[in-house]
């Protein structure tokens, strides 16, 4: 009798994880809370969005908000449910916001400066945790992008261990954590230096000593971000305890490619900001190399996988922790010499308001052509534009900008001037298990992707949600553009004039010089006329 009821329950246990198995992840989700931080943020929004829109019966997002900029937590969860990016779930389900639950939280505090009564809840209910939020600055001084990439990845792991319902723990790392590698599987590689001595250091340091020592300590890798987050890799595959882990390294990650809508982006990060600088005719060189693969990730793409390797992690609970490297330049690879081409042609045909120049971009690897257009394209109008602001009487500004557009793409360069292989066979993997429909909710087969008709919208994207401007506009700014063009021409021929009065008309050999050119033209005119005439 005992033999019999010992069976059936197994069979009924074994039923029902089939059944968990076999439910498709918007059913996985449903009726669960989720922990997310770093929501107020670029992905962290797109992930919200998501979750809301395909995951409907998700029970409760609960989302560790600080105060900032004068705003408290409450109004800027309230200024971002009323963002553009949250009309479809609005539309579905007005009453979305009930699902939101901030938790105030500084992650650079102890404890993550969540209440007592907060931690309470949330270790009682949370059943799985997406960790969004960094410092993805790369100039961050190295102490605070390690109190943030790295030990508040630790105190959240800490956290997460004593959630009793969680089954599983994502937490989004980079593509580029070990970018000092040219090709990078899927494996959480020896940290540069054990992070747990690197924090107890740095405790103690003053500023000015960390400063110094900062150079040596990163070594081979560019900046403190892709230091600290390899290290936040380390510090969760020797946290993680019993926990179901994964690991989410995207590449550059930007506009999205369909979801919610196509060309979503909100902020100046990556490869946004140089568009928009290319766009408005500011940016007019940089170095980065035109065959090198420019691995862009739409963002919808990302956050797919994200959510897909949640329900992975939770139903088949991998041994270790997978890592997923979410890239496209293995499977679809595109070059920053061809996004050169469509940025500036959609610029052309899309151009942007009151632009300080023409779009007429380009990259080039070569360092001194690209100092030598920076003093031409750039330095030199700047200085002109402010002498003309100077004598208006207003403040000169352009070689301000300049400077910081330089500090900017001199920090970004690395990225674009070389090429790095990653393994995305995990990524694979993950799409084999989803069912057909899974597939298509969860779309992160990057093989699809249309590149030309992704960075047009992209950079229309760039227009309408990081610049507020209006479609409707496009008129006026055509017509800007070719004022601008009048411009140019204007001060193309007072130059040539200026240029011909002081150097030529002054010198007899410069007039021979001159007049022997002209007349060599002319005899080549006249000679191609001729022979044109003779074939006719
Ligand atoms: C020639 C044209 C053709 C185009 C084809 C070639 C394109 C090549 C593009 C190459 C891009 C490569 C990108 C690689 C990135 C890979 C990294 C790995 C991916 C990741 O894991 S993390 C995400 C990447 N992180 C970043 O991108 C952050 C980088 N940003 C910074 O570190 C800092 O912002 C920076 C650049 C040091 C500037 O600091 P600061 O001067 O202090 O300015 P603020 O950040 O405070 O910003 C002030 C103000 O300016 C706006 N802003 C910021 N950046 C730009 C920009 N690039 N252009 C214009 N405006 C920008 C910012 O939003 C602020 O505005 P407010 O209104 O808020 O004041
Ligand atoms: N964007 C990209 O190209 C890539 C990003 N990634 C990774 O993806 C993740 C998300 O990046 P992304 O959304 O672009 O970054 P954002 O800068 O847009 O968002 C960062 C988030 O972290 C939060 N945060 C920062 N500091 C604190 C703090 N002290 N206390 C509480 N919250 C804080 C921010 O909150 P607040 O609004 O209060 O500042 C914000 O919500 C990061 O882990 C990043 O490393 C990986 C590859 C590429």
């Amino acid at each position: 009798m005992n033999l019999v009821h010992c069976n059936s329950s197994v069979q009924e246990e074994r039923r029902s994880s089939l059944a968990v198995i076999m439910a498709s992840i918007s059913e996985w989700y449903a009726g669960k809370n989720v922990l997310i931080t770093g929501a107020t943020g670029f992905m962290g929004k797109v992930l919200m969005e998501k979750l809301l829109r395909s995951c409907p019966d998700v029970k409760a997002l609960y989302i560790l908000v600080r105060p900032k900029a004068g705003q408290s937590m409450s109004e800027r969860v309230q200024d971002m449910m009323m963002c553009k990016l949250f009309d479809r779930v609005r539309e579905d389900n007005p009453d979305f916001h009930q699902k939101i639950i901030p938790i105030s939280s500084e992650l650079t505090q102890p404890g993550l400066a969540i209440s007592p009564e907060d931690v309470q809840t949330l270790t009682s209910c949370i059943n799985i945790v997406f960790h969004c939020a960094a410092t993805i600055r790369f100039d961050e001084p190295l102490k605070h992008a390690l109190q943030l990439n790295v030990i508040a990845t630790q105190q959240l792991l800490s956290l997460a261990q004593q959630m009793q319902h969680l089954q599983a723990f994502i937490h989004i790392s980079t593509a580029y954590a070990n970018c000092n590698r040219r090709h990078i599987d899927e494996v959480i590689y020896p940290p540069p230096v054990e992070p747990k001595k690197l924090i107890d250091s740095l405790e103690w340091m003053d500023d000015s000593i960390i400063c110094d020592i900062t150079p040596r300590l990163i070594g081979d890798r560019p900046n403190t971000y892709t230091y600290t987050k390899a290290l936040a890799e380390c510090v969760v595959q020797q946290e993680s305890g019993k926990l179901n882990i994964a690991i989410i390294r995207p590449s550059i990650v930007g506009a999205s490619w369909q979801e919610p809508f196509p060309g979503w982006i909100d902020n100046f990060n990556g490869p946004s900001g140089i568009f928009i600088a290319a766009g408005k005719g500011i940016l007019r060189t940089m170095r980065a190399s035109n065959d090198a693969v420019a691995d862009l990730i739409p963002v919808d793409v990302v956050i797919n996988l994200t959510l897909a390797a949640g329900w992975y992690t939770a139903v088949h609970r991998p041994k270790t922790a997978l890592v997923y490297n979410c890239t496209t330049g293995g499977i679809n690879p595109f070059h920053w010499g061809e996004i050169e081409h469509h940025v500036m042609s959609t610029f052309k045909r899309n151009p942007l308001e009151q632009a300080f120049r023409r779009p007429n971009a380009n990259i080039t690897s070569n360092y001194l052509i690209n100092q030598y257009w920076i003093l031409v394209s750039h330095k030199f109008p700047a200085l002109i534009y402010d002498l003309f602001l100077r004598l208006s009487g207003q403040k000169p500004q352009m070689m301000r900008i300049f400077n910081r557009l330089h500090k900017a793409i001199g920090l970004l360069a690395y990225f674009s001037s070389q090429d790095w292989e990653w393994n995305s066979d995990n990524m694979n993997m993950l799409m084999s298990q989803l069912s057909a429909d899974d597939r298509r909710t969860f779309n992160f087969d990057v093989r699809q992707l249309n590149w030309p008709e992704y960075i047009e919208n992209y950079c229309i994207g760039t227009k309408k949600y990081v610049l507020n401007e209006d479609m409707s506009d496009i008129p006026a700014a055509r017509q800007h553009l070719r004022k601008l063009r009048n411009i140019r021409y204007t001060f193309n021929t007072v130059l040539l004039v200026f240029i011909w009065r002081v150097f030529i008309a002054r010198s007899q050999m410069a007039r021979n010089i001159w007049y022997f050119v002209v007349s060599l033209c002319f005899k080549f005119l006249s000679y191609f006329r001729a022979s044109s005439t003779l074939t006719q």
